[in-house]
């Protein structure tokens, strides 16, 4: 949903800064690249401590670096598969830094095992819902489905939590509870998202047989 309202919006507002960086010579793999070690250590260094706040601000600062490098590859004309690859690859990485990062607070001082299973739930679901949609492209489906929740929600619902609830850090009582319920609503929005493309790949897969059937059928 929010990659088809949100990033309309995005992209009219990052347009200037990616035009930037391309005039001072940047490339859109630097972004990449740059953009995904800065979310890492963002989600790697802070979470892990329960400092929710600066962790959430770096990722923050360096998340968006998504929406620009793909923009700046449009502007200039040099969009490739190689981009479309370290893209979708770097996302992953990026995606299990935040998710390992709220599984290690979990772990050890945030002491909550059940949490943990949670967040390392989220991680594992998340990757499995985009590893649906790129094999099932990648064997010759279209996967119409986006489902509930993409990546997009994923990372908008657990960093919103994330950054009120390390104002408990601050004084703010009783907000950090926000976490947890932000990993829970990703973990059963990642679920029902799964089923949503695995259905969709089933029915668009025995689609696909029964018209190469009915091809050769006529063939011969
Ligand atoms: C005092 C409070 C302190 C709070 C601190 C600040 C809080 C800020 C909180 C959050 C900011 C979160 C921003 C998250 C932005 C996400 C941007 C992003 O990376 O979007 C990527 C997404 C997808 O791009 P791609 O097409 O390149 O990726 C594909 C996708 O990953 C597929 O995954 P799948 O869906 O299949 O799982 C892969 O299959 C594919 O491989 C891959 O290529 O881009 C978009 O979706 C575009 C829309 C982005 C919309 C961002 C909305 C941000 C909205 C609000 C943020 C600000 C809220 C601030 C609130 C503050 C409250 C305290
Ligand atoms: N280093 C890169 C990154 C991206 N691309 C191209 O942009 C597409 C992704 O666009 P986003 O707005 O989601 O970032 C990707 O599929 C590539 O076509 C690129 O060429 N090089
Ligand atoms: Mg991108
Ligand atoms: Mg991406």
């Amino acid at each position: 949903m929010l990659n088809k309202y949100a990033r309309a919006f995005f992209t009219r507002v990052l347009t200037p800064f990616a035009a930037f960086l391309l005039r001072r010579g940047v490339s859109p793999d630097a972004v990449t690249l740059i953009g995904t070690a800065g979310v890492m250590a963002g989600a790697l260094v802070f979470f892990p401590r329960g400092e929710f706040f600066w962790g959430t601000i770096v990722i923050t600062l360096f998340v968006f670096s998504d929406l620009v490098d793909g923009n700046m590859a449009r502007q200039a004309g040099i969009s490739s598969r190689w981009g479309a690859f370290l893209d979708s690859t770097l996302d992953r990485v990026a995606d299990g830094a935040i998710f390992g990062g709220f599984a290690l607070w979990y772990a050890g001082l945030g002491d909550d095992n059940v949490l943990c299973a949670v967040a390392i739930f989220c991680l594992a679901s998340g990757q499995v819902v985009s590893y649906t949609k790129a094999r099932g492209e990648s064997i010759g489906l279209p996967v119409a489905v986006n489902g509930l929740v993409e990546r997009a929600e994923r990372l908008v619902i657990s960093l919103v939590a994330a950054g009120l609830a390390g104002l408990h850090g601050f004084g703010v009582p009783g907000i950090d509870i926000l976490l947890p319920i932000a990993l829970w609503i990703v973990a059963v929005g990642s679920l029902v998202t799964l089923g949503q493309r695995v259905v969709t790949v089933r029915r668009e897969s025995a689609e696909a047989d029964a018209a190469a059937a009915q091809g050769s059928g006529a063939e011969a």
